[in-house]
């Protein structure tokens, strides 16, 4: 498998206190999912804002081969790095074709227009409601929304910081039903945060459990199918703090 992002040695530290993220290292390859699993503060989110470029660090972030570590946030996104927050950061007063023009800011109309039209074909829940405010969405709909806002800026890597959170089970599923859709049908590569351990092993390839901002324990999904291994696993790296 092509390697797509190189993380290595990664470290963020805020302020003068001791590093959220301590030199982590993991490998992405193209279209591959990899999962990044840890309790609450384990450093998931300042990973991704590292590799995205919204938070400085330190150790290389390589991505096709390339050291990307000195470009901002918007260089990275024209590379095809593309973050989807936590809480989804969609813009409520904006209508759904809004938000989605907003993904697609860096593309050429023809191309944004292209996009935008492959986002609605894959999300018809949003599609209904285009010319809405966002704001007016169900909590799984905005969450569609953020995602397909996203894909709207053409990424290689969708980097997606807990999509199901505070959504409903039949939601969560509905959204993770439409990113097992994107899999089969892009090379896209995901790097997933996600508590929801049921859901991050239907999509993923592999996954990285982190404690006190440290990869400590590595599996692959097809080694952790059923429930019994994965709570050995759960255990064995991540204790009663998961
Ligand atoms: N902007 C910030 N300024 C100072 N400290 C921060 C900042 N962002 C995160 N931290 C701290 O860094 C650590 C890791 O936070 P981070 O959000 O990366 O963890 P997380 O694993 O994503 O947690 P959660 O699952 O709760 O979102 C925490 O101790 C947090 O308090």
């Amino acid at each position: 498998m092509t390697e797509l992002l190189r993380v290595a040695d990664l470290s963020v530290t805020y302020g003068s206190g001791a590093p959220s993220v301590n030199r982590i290292s993991f490998t992405v390859g193209e279209g591959s999912v990899v999962a990044l699993l840890g309790a609450n503060g384990a450093g998931k989110s300042s990973i991704m804002k590292a590799v995205s470029g919204l938070t400085p660090s330190s150790g290389a972030v390589l991505f096709n081969g390339q050291d990307i570590g000195a470009l901002p946030a918007r260089a990275r996104v024209a590379k095809g790095i593309v973050y989807v927050p936590e809480g989804r950061e969609i813009v409520g007063e904006l209508t759904v074709r809004e938000n989605l023009i907003l993904g697609g800011y860096q593309k050429a109309a023809a191309e944004r227009k292209r996009r935008i039209d492959m986002v609605l074909d894959l999300f018809p829940e949003i599609a209904e409601k285009v010319d809405r405010q966002a704001w007016r969405l169900s909590g799984g709909e905005q969450q569609m929304l953020a995602i397909g806002r996203g894909l709207v800026a053409d990424p290689k890597l969708l980097l997606l910081d807990e999509p199901s959170l505070g959504l409903a089970p039949l939601l969560v599923r509905r959204v993770f039903d439409r990113l097992a859709t994107i899999r089969e049908e892009s090379e896209l590569a995901i790097v997933l945060v996600e508590q929801n351990l049921a859901v991050t092993m239907r999509l993923c390839d592999e996954l990285h459990f982190l404690r006190g901002g440290r990869i400590v324990g590595h599996r692959r999904a097809e080694d952790l199918k059923d429930e019994a291994a994965r709570q050995q696993a759960i255990d064995a790296y991540l204790g009663a703090a998961a």
